[in-house]
């Protein structure tokens, strides 16, 4: 057997950082920066510490466009490096002096915010520069030192002259890459990657209009000057603690967060937690639609307030993916790049931790401001509702504050639902019948004659209500939900007092036999029921279950396979106690047909269902029989 060691040559590693690492060459400028305020953060922790006796002040960190010479410059007012600080930790690929530091300083510096971690970052450079400088001086009392190096493992390092302390990295950029010397290119990536960074980022000048004195005359032209172009917020709300923020305050962050979004957000919930994790966040219930689709993506993911990225999936279980906001966390496994997560158990955990804490707000606003609550359900629903779908925790957790309206907007909890018609609408096999519509409109005789019998019906109408339902009648015992226009009232909830019918058995079997000679059998089946004579003679239902399977087909899975593409199937509900069908058997064919074709329309157009031709040739139908 043969043991040896594998020989990694750094020829060979040098090209794959600076082309493979990173999946987009834009981030060299967040990786530098990360740098810059990983050396300032070091500098304020050394003077909080007493390591050292140098004034911290106010550092920034600026970035500086040269386009004559091609040049962008990084340049902060950091701890620096000395000349055998830069061997060590330059001209070592892959060893990182932001880790060293983290095992130095141990539990004092685990909360100063350090970002580095892999020794790499700094190497993106390569990916838009062609040469790279690094002009620095050290906060101890040493030579500045000048690091030079083309792309290649040859560097040059001597001292220089540098009065002040801090590092400037210098990028002498590429020809492909010159979009870098364009002043919006780069104030967008400051925006995009480091705008709530902690180390105040200066970027050009700008003009800014100081206020007019309070007796100043109208016409006097209002005075500006000319300061610092900051384009960050180094302290942002969610770095802050809960009790030392206002509403307002989290009002104007979803602001910032979200300069173009003019509606404001619904409510908040702050994260923040250290055990097991460290993980701090702002989330916000937006005003949601029914297009789901459109609103993923929008909580931003930060370490260490660097930007990551907007795709979240993982670490916020998907229903909450529709929520806004922003999650801070250094312990969010990532890899090399920083722009992708790793998917690990730590990720689980924070998953379920946050389910845990939006499903606790709800609870508690439910329970502070049950009014508030109600009026914003129909905003927040369809999370709640695809939360209780698809996380059984929170479905748990949820029981006690999810609401199921009434069409007379009532809004019941699912126990106070059941106290309230558990008498009235229980059937003779002890279920309790849960009547609900999903459209008050086009339901509304269905609901009218539910009404009648004192029966509640709930308003059901988001789009994966027919889920929801399913997943109630499997975990709820002895409940089922019915839509009320899924059958005549009186079968809606069936109880023992049967209506005894006017007509013979003979008479029946003919009256189908009519029925079925007329109507087209591959959409109706014919039903006959013993109803009271001043019920409709004729009502078109959906059966419940074929067309709640078919719903959960339309909305993505559940249903049974290939319901969603099956041609709607009806019921012909034909009431034989009503005075016309004694009338109807007795009838010649010829206006028996006339008649069962008219009713059909009539029954068709209570549901909404007569359409173009059908609908015309009712209209000419119902003149001729006028005259
Ligand atoms: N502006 C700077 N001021 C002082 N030291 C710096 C500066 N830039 C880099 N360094 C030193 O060089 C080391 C290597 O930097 P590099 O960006 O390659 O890795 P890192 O920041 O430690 O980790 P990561 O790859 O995660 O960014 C840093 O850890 C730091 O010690």
């Amino acid at each position: 057997m043969a043991t040896g060691k594998i020989n990694v040559s750094v020829e060979n590693i040098f090209p794959l950082i600076k082309k493979f690492l990173y999946s987009d060459h834009e981030i060299f400028l967040r990786e530098l920066i990360s740098n810059a305020t990983d050396a300032t953060l070091k500098l304020k922790h050394l003077t909080r510490i007493g390591e050292t006796d140098v004034t911290y002040g106010k550092p920034v960190i600026e970035v500086k466009i040269n386009k004559e010479n091609n040049t962008l410059h990084i340049i902060d007012e950091g701890v620096g490096m000395t000349k055998d600080e830069v061997e060590k930790y330059i001209n070592q690929v892959a060893f990182s002096g932001a880790e060293e530091f983290l095992e130095k300083y141990k539990d004092s510096a685990k909360d100063s915010g350090i970002i580095g971690h892999f020794g790499l970052g700094f190497y993106s450079a390569f990916m838009v520069a062609d040469k790279v400088e690094i002009i620095t001086k050290s906060y101890k009392d040493e030579p500045a030192a000048h690091w030079t190096c083309e792309g290649t493992t040859e560097f040059t390092l001597e001292e220089t002259t540098k009065e002040n302390r801090g590092t400037e990295i210098i990028l002498h950029l590429n020809e492909e890459e010159k979009e870098f010397l364009e002043e919006q290119r780069i104030e967008n990536l400051l925006t995009k990657y480091n705008k709530f960074m902690p180390v105040p980022i200066k970027f050009g000048t700008k003009e800014k209009t100081l206020p007019k004195a309070e007796d100043a005359p109208e016409d006097e032209e209002a005075k500006t000057v000319t300061v610092d172009n900051i384009i960050n917020n180094p302290d942002p709300a969610w770095t802050k603690q809960p009790t030392d923020l206002e509403e307002e305050d989290y009002k104007s962050f979803y602001r910032e967060l979200y300069p173009m979004q003019f509606e404001e957000p619904l409510f908040h919930i702050h994260l923040n937690v250290d055990y097991p994790f460290n993980l701090t966040g702002i989330l916000y219930f937006p005003k949601l639609s029914n297009d789901l689709s459109m609103q993923r993506d929008k909580i931003q993911l930060y370490q260490n307030q660097v930007f990551v990225t907007d795709n979240v999936e993982g670490i916020v279980p998907e229903f909450l993916t529709m929520l806004k906001g922003v999650i801070d966390s250094p312990d969010i496994p990532l890899n090399v790049s920083r722009s992708y997560l790793q998917a690990d158990g730590a990720v689980k955990k924070i998953s379920s931790y946050i389910t845990r804490k939006v499903a606790d707000k709800l609870k508690s606003l439910f329970n502070q401001n049950r009014e508030d609550f109600e009026k914003k359900w129909n905003d927040i629903k369809v999370v709640i509702e695809y939360g209780m779908l698809s996380e059984d925790k929170f479905f748990e957790k949820a029981d006690k504050f999810a609401l199921y309206p009434s069409v007379d907007e009532k809004y019941y909890t699912y126990d106070e639902l059941i106290e309230k018609i558990k008498a009235n609408q229980t059937d003779k096999d002890g279920k309790t019948v849960v009547l609900y519509a999903s459209n008050k409109d086009e339901q509304h005789s269905y609901i009218q004659a539910a009404k009648e019998k004192n029966y509640e019906v709930l308003l059901l109408d988001s789009p994966i209500v027919a889920h929801l339902i399913q997943k109630l009648e499997s975990s709820k015992e002895n409940i089922s939900f019915v839509r009320v226009d899924s059958d005549h009232v009186d079968n809606l909830i069936k109880k023992e007092e049967n209506q005894v019918s006017k007509l013979s058995d003979e008479e029946k079997e003919k009256l189908k036999a009519d029925f079925e000679a007329i109507v087209p059998k591959e959409k109706y089946t014919v039903q006959l029921e013993p109803m009271d004579s001043n019920a409709a003679p004729l009502m078109i239902t959906q059966p419940e279950f074929m067309r709640r399977m078919k719903e959960m087909q339309q909305t993505g899975g559940g249903g049974m396979f290939g319901m969603g593409n099956m041609p709607d199937m009806y019921n012909l509900v034909v009431n034989v106690n009503h005075p016309l069908m004694s009338d109807l058997i007795n009838q010649d064919k010829e206006v028996q047909e006339k008649t069962i074709k008219q009713a059909l329309d009539l029954a068709k157009l209570s549901q909404n269902l007569l359409k173009g031709e059908e609908l015309t040739n009712f209209v000419k139908r119902s003149f001729e029989l006028m005259k």
